[in-house]
Parts: structure tokens; sequence; C-alpha cells
């Protein structure tokens, strides 16, 4: 199982790099790494499991940060209403392309985090607020969803780790809290 000691941390060089297509059809390693990945977000999101293992919690999880540079993403968002069983969205997204998106911008009111970065970085990151996205399932299928609001924000950083992108890099270095004309946020 994949607990923190296996994702690396901000200035491993992999963080950076653009990450390879993955081959299809899938070989049967990828589609068990890709298992593993959302078994973490899982265990991440269980109290029990968070506390024995030492897990930070997360709603996304891209394969670089497991030193892994294939574009391959993890995504467990649960609905906001306390103990509901619905998720938002969970699925493995093999090599997701976001094909359109929204003019309008969002951002987090409460900023980012990332399991890479074991330190608060303050500030807005704005982001395409709707985006509609096609990436391959780990069943080979073909998929394409359409995200807004939390889902939009999360997938889109997750696809940032695919391209060597941190969520600091979008924040505004002169003001963090600085916010464009029309920019919505999501609190
Ligand atoms: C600096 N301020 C902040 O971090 C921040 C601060 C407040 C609110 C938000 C909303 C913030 N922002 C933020 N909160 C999250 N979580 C909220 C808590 N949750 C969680 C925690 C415990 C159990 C189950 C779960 Cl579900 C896990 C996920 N996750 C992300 N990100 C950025 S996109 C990828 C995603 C990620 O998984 N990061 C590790 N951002
Ligand atoms: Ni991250």
């Amino acid at each position: 199982m994949i607990t923190m000691k296996d994702i690396i941390r901000e200035g491993h060089p992999t963080l950076r790099l653009v990450a390879k297509e993955v081959e299809l059809p899938l070989s049967k390693e990828v589609i068990d790494l890709g298992h593993e990945m959302m078994e973490f977000l899982v265990n991440s999101q269980d109290p029990e499991l968070a506390e024995k293992y030492e897990l930070r919690a997360g709603v996304g999880l891209a394969a670089p940060q497991i030193d892994q540079s294939i574009r391959m993403v993890a995504v467990h968002i649960p609905g906001i209403e306390e103990d509901s069983e619905d998720y938002i969205l969970s699925d493995v997204m093999v090599n997701p392309k976001i094909v359109s998106h929204s003019v309008q911008s969002s951002c987090l009111a409460e900023g980012e985090g990332c399991l890479s970065v074991d330190r608060d970085v303050p500030g807005y990151v704005p982001r395409h607020s709707r985006i509609t996205v096609t990436y391959h399932d780990l069943n080979g299928e073909k998929q394409k969803v359409r995200l807004k609001n939390y889902a939009a924000m999360v997938v889109q950083h997750e696809i940032d780790h695919l391209n060597g992108v941190m969520f600091y890099d979008r924040i505004n270095e002169e003001n963090p809290y600085q916010l464009d004309e029309g920019v919505n946020i999501i609190s």
C-alpha cells in the first residue's frame, strides 16, 4: 500500500517533469498502480486508517507524486454533506486532457494544499471555473466529464502535476490574495 514515505516532496526533480503518455492497452502494472493510488486516497480519508498509517488526507494524487512520471491521476472527492456515501467524483484518470474550459476563473477560498508540499502556502490559486475532461479509466474505457467548483479545482491541480506545475506557481507573488476581475471564489 502507498504511505507518506512513497510520496516525493517539493525539490524532488520528478515533480518538475512533463509526465509521459500512458500506452494503451493498459499494462497490469499501470492498472495495479492506479488501484493503489485510489486506495491511498480512500485510506487517507478514513480517520482510523489515516491515524494508523499516519496518512495526510487528500482528494487527489498524481503518479509523479509517487515518482512515476506517467500521465495518471486518482481523484476521490466526497460530497460536502457529512457522512454522505455519495462522491462528487471518484475515478482514476489515465491520459486526462482538458478539451474545453470556461473563460471564467475560480479559486478555493481557503487556498490549496498538496501532499508533496509540507508547508502552508497561502493565497488564491486561480483556475478555470468549469472544465471538460476526457480520459481513459482503468477498464480502458474512454470517459468524458464536465466538472465545476471544487471537483474542477482538484482535477486541474492534479493535471498540473502531470505538467510539472505546482499550485503555488499560480499564486500571485506580489499579492497572494489578488483577485482579477470576475474571478469566482469557491468556499
Ligand atoms: C491551504 N489551505 C488548505 O489546504 C485548505 C484549508 C481549508 C479548506 C480547504 C478546501 C483547503 N484546501 C484544500 N483542502 C483539501 N482537502 C480538504 C480536507 N480533506 C479531508 C481532510 C480530512 C478528512 C477527509 C478529507 Cl476529504 C482533504 C482535501 N485539499 C486541497 N487540495 C488542493 S487540490 C488537491 C487537494 C488535495 O488533496 N490536497 C492534499 N486543498
Ligand atoms: Ni498536489
